[in-house]
């Protein structure tokens, strides 16, 4: 089962509060320099990897003085954008002694659930990535106060890892993985290797938060981990107090707790695009494009006849013959006016025609089924 991290090129790791910050007083330094290291170790094998990192709030409660949590969300809130200066500054600085560039990326749950944000912002992680830059991702917390109340960037580790469809996340803690029961509480509990990450039983294990910084608990890990599941990623639960723990768990050995997906990134995305998806218009191709959308390729805007629908980047459209056979659906990268202008034209037309161009495919094979 190990071998399936150890394949994983593309990878979402998640530090939470409790690690981040040295026992709340401020951001571990250390800590940071540390995984900065482990992470440029395995972007100098090819890996790609993003960073879901906690400790806004931390660093801005010892940046402002704070000695105790404010109960008060806009002054959580407003820590948070003090620390996440802080935050990001620590690890541009622990990157760079590596020759490897940061972006700062916050993130709501609405920009993902929003077709058009989740299509842009999935855009400019995977440029990011492919540039080989990593990307430091948070809560955007002044906009919303969700992962404040519930302290759940587990989650957004999740939806970063279905949005960049990487094979496996990473979720480092202050244990050593999922126990039986909460350690903290239960001296006999003993730690689980490896599960089925959709396996219900560990939701009853699984127990709130240990520290007074932190929020979450195990109970939002597992539940990223059956997120992370639904979009084929597999999910580690390990300790980031472990010597390299991101090095060891991307070599397959067998420390924390695995909890495995039952299908591959690509087959969960369509699976989902086949079941969740409401129509919001219709493209019609000329045959050409047909054949080529049932070999399992890309639709390029010269084989789109007519569009019809009124619908926006990000919308799911079918594709259709003229006599009206249903050829493939999926999510298209342009609006319904976009698409109208670049019909029939051929792909370097694109930027002259809107000016811009987005993804040179009209849908993207990874974003499409075929019937
Ligand atoms: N079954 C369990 N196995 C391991 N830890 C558990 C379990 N149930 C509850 N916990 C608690 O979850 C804590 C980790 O979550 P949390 O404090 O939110 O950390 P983080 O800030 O890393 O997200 C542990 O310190 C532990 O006390
Ligand atoms: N986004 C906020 C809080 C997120 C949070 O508490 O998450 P976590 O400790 O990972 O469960 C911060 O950076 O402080």
């Amino acid at each position: 089962m190990r071998d399936k991290i150890r394949n994983a090129r593309r990878l979402v790791v998640k530090v939470g509060s409790a690690l981040v910050t040295n026992n709340g007083a401020g951001l571990d330094h250390a800590a940071l320099d540390d995984w900065a290291r482990q992470i440029a170790a395995l972007r100098a094998e090819g890996r790609e990897i993003a960073l879901v990192s906690s400790g806004a709030i931390a660093a801005g409660m010892q940046r402002l003085g704070w000695s105790k949590r404010p109960h008060e969300m806009h002054k959580l809130q407003a820590a948070a954008a003090v620390g996440q200066m802080g935050l990001v500054e620590a690890y541009e600085k622990a990157f760079s002694r590596h020759g490897l560039h940061t972006a700062q990326i916050l993130l709501t749950h609405e920009d993902l659930s929003d077709r058009t944000r989740y299509l842009n912002a999935r855009s400019t992680l995977t440029t990011l990535l492919e540039l080989g830059v990593i990307p430091i991702i948070n809560e955007n917390d002044t906009v919303v106060t969700d992962e404040i109340k519930f302290g759940d960037n587990d989650t957004l580790g999740a939806l970063v890892a279905n949005l960049i469809e990487a094979e496996t996340l990473i979720i480092l803690t202050d244990q050593q993985g999922l126990y039986t029961a909460d350690p903290r509480k239960d001296p006999t509990a003993t730690l689980i290797s490896e599960g089925r990450a959709e396996d219900r039983q560990y939701e009853t294990m699984a127990g709130g938060a240990g520290t007074g910084i932190s929020r979450g608990g195990m109970i939002t890990k597992i539940r990223a981990a059956q997120r992370a599941a639904r979009s084929g990623a597999h999910t580690c639960i390990a300790s980031g107090r472990e010597t390299d723990p991101i090095l060891q768990l991307a070599a397959g050995s067998a420390i924390g707790t695995l909890l495995y997906a039952t299908s591959t990134p690509l087959q969960a995305r369509k699976q989902w695009i086949a079941d969740h998806l409401q129509l919001a218009g219709d493209l019609v191709i000329d045959d050409g494009a047909a054949a080529a959308l049932k070999s399992g390729k890309s639709l390029l805007s010269v084989g789109v006849i007519e569009v019809r629908g009124n619908f926006k980047r990000g919308s799911a459209v079918a594709c259709r013959t003229t006599s009206g056979e249903e050829v493939a659906r999926g999510l298209v990268n342009y609006s319904a006016s976009e698409c109208r202008r670049i019909s029939r034209k051929p792909t370097a037309e694109i930027e002259a025609l809107l000016g811009y161009i987005d993804e040179p495919e009209l849908i993207h094979r990874d974003n499409m089924i075929a019937n």
